[in-house]
């Protein structure tokens, strides 16, 4: 036997430099890269072995580790999981700081490798710097939070023990049924440890990622399901993107006249005017697709998790007589809602599926519904795009809630421009090819039922964790994986404010994203949530604290984002008016570094309602007659959804 002595973090390296993925016949190199933010627990170890030589990984420098790592996580989601980064940093707060993307990874089943250092294995100098002593356990650390959101954990206590923890690794982060994060904790001295690592480990791995193909059975199952129902809906999901399943389903819906909508993560697979395709379906759904699943006595899941945001907590669907079918990778994901269920990569089982129901000569009993729903979507939309505050008589889409303060905002923020008719101009101006990206706020639900997608996975959300501070960072990682395209990251003030540390590194790396802020100086959409649900405004809106009431309710802020992002280099505007965001969003087209648009929007101009309910937990006792009322109606939500 060869053998190579090494340290564990140079063989890590030298391992991870060596593996392929074949899907269909396609051989890729599986890791591009690796994001880094070196401390005392891994610049010596991990650090060394990469100076000394990277091989083809291409090293990055992070700002912050949760940044950094949900780009890498965009960067996989946008290369459809055949393509990852890994992340390395420091020993605990670094470590801790990617606890959360660990989560926001697993939850949308997108692979991201994680090496956080951690504490000496030999426990020699113990508490090192930012250790955690637990009296009650001394074997774990910080990293240990990684467990309960990774699909695959492990800790390298001795060199040889690397083998066996990163085989493993490879198979949950090629395994398209249940990938996530992998979190592979490299305590500080292991690292740099030697070792006589065998030849084979550093072989070349190509690690097929085969389509299951769904079992006769099933199929069978599914076959006699469909044709004992007429008006049957199609949810398309995240699975149908990464198993490249669009012109399946575009079939599968024509030969059977079957409409479908559009999750989060299934949002963009196909065009939004392909006939059969209703758009986004749910809570944040829009009118065609909510009235149709309402109607539906069939819903076939394709590649979904079905979340609450697409049943809407369940309680959609009002058929009397509705079943569910699911096409599923994941045998998990496909046991829900008591469903009728084809375990098969969805390309797969699309395709048997269409040549089974084909020779039974099935066809859905839909007339002009179809079209009709799409039609009066469309008179909406066009609605929407449109409206224009008037400082009298003014009726926002959220209505009823903050209406006495609305010209105080456009005063504070110096002006009348509506969300809806932002969203309208943005989907109009931007390149046909250029991808949005998005996570958590206002903008989620605006954009799943407005955003007419014109070229397939243009459309990238982060809706499974729905993480604020997920949009810039994920900007830059959907640049990186596709730096031909104009990338905008479509993001509240909330969320950027929150974390936009890699604006920084985009400009560094020098690939330009496109920074579209909307400022309504607030929480906007949890303020709706609160406000809707029976509560005053507590704690949403961006307010100055006031003296005389010791309360968050004096004057409202006022943010420049524009002048600070200036400051890091960016290219920055400002868009009070649609003559000035026109401006902006073409101008900006024309240049090399990334840019800011500061786009001041009225709160409560954002869409709202269209048929669907969210089940929250509203107080049951309340001082509040209004909250009452909202528990009673959830109440009445309750006895007509399903409940599990
Ligand atoms: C990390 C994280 N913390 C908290 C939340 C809960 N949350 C969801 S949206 C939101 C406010 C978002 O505000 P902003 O980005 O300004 O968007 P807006 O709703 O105003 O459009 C909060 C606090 C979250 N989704 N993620
Ligand atoms: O709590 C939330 C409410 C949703 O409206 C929002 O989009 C999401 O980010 C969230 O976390
Ligand atoms: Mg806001």
């Amino acid at each position: 036997m060869t053998t190579e002595r090494m340290t564990t973090a140079q063989a890590l390296v030298k391992f991870l430099n060596h593996q392929y993925v074949e899907v269909d016949g396609n051989e890729t190199k599986f890791i591009k890269g690796i994001f880094t933010i070196f401390g005392h627990g891994n610049v010596v170890g991990l650090g060394q072995a990469l100076e000394q030589d990277a091989g083809e990984l291409e090293v990055y420098q992070g700002r912050n580790e949760q940044g950094m790592a949900n780009a890498a996580m965009a960067f996989a989601k946008q290369k459809h999981r055949k393509q990852i980064m890994a992340c390395t940093s420091s020993v605990g707060p670094g470590s801790a700081n990617m606890v959360t993307t660990a989560a926001t990874a697993s939850a949308n089943n997108i692979p991201i490798l994680l090496l956080p250092g951690d504490v000496f294995a030999t426990r020699q100098p113990d508490p090192v710097l930012q250790q955690i002593e637990q009296t009650h356990d001394l074997s774990i650390s910080t990293n240990d939070a990684f467990r309960a959101v990774s699909k695959y954990w492990d800790r390298v206590n001795r060199p040889e023990q690397l083998m066996t923890a990163m085989i493993n690794a490879m198979r949950v982060l090629t395994n398209p049924a249940d990938t996530g994060a992998v979190t592979i904790s490299l305590p500080q001295d292991v690292q740099g440890e030697a070792f006589d690592f065998p030849s084979y480990f550093f072989k070349k791995r190509v690690h097929r990622m085969e389509r299951r193909l769904p079992t006769r059975e099933s199929v069978r199952d599914a076959v006699r399901l469909i044709q004992s129902k007429k008006k049957p809906i199609i949810i398309c999901g995240g699975g149908v993107r990464y198993s490249e399943a669009a012109a399946q389903l575009k079939a599968f819906s024509e030969a059977f006249h079957i409409p479908f909508g559009e999750t989060q993560a299934g949002k963009s697979v196909v065009e939004s005017d392909f006939f059969y395709n209703l758009g986004g379906v749910g809570v944040t759904g829009n009118l065609a697709a909510n009235s149709i699943a309402r109607e539906a006595d069939l819903v076939i899941g394709i590649g979904t998790r079905f979340t609450d945001f697409t049943t809407g907590s369940k309680e959609l669907f009002q058929h009397p007589a509705v079943e569910f079918l699911t096409l599923n990778i994941s045998e998990f994901h496909a046991n829900k809602l008591d469903a009728v269920k084809v375990v098969a990569d969805a390309k797969e089982a699309l395709r048997t599926l269409t040549a089974e129901l084909t020779q039974s000569g099935y066809q859905s009993g839909y007339g002009t519904e179809i079209a009709e729903a799409k039609r009066k979507w469309q008179a909406e939309l066009e609605r929407l795009h449109h409206v224009r505050y008037e400082e009298e008589a003014f009726v926002p889409e959220v209505s009823g809630q903050l209406d006495d303060v609305l010209s105080e905002y456009k005063e504070a923020l110096g002006t009348s421009l509506t969300q809806t008719s932002v969203i309208g101009q943005v989907n109009h101006l931007l390149d046909e090819d250029a991808i949005i990206v998005g996570a958590a706020g206002s903008l989620p639900g605006d954009l799943q039922r407005m955003w007419t997608s014109r070229t397939p996975n243009t459309y990238h959300m982060e809706y499974g964790y729905s993480c604020m501070g997920y949009e810039i960072a994920g900007a830059f990682g959907a640049k990186l994986a596709e730096p031909d395209k104009e990338v905008y990251a479509m993001v509240g003030d909330g969320s950027y404010q929150m974390l936009h540390s890699e604006l920084v590194t985009s400009l560094q790396e020098k690939k330009k994203i496109n920074v579209l802020l909307f400022d309504n100086s607030g929480f906007g959409c949890i303020n709706n949530l609160q406000m809707g649900n029976g509560m005053g405004s507590f704690g949403t809106e961006f307010r100055y604290r006031n003296e005389q009431s010791n309360k968050l309710d004096g004057e409202i802020l006022r943010i420049n984002f524009a002048q600070s992002a200036a400051g890091y280099g960016v290219k920055t505007y400002e868009a009070q008016t649609l003559e000035e965001l026109r401006f902006a969003l073409e101008d900006a087209k024309k240049q090399d570094v990334s840019t800011l648009i500061d786009i001041k929007v009225l709160p409560k101009t954002m869409t709202s309602g269209y048929d669907s309910w969210w089940h929250v937990g509203v107080a049951e006792v309340s001082e509040n007659g209004k909250t009452q009322e909202a528990f009673e109606e959830k109440k009445a939500h309750l006895t007509k959804a399903r409940l599990y």
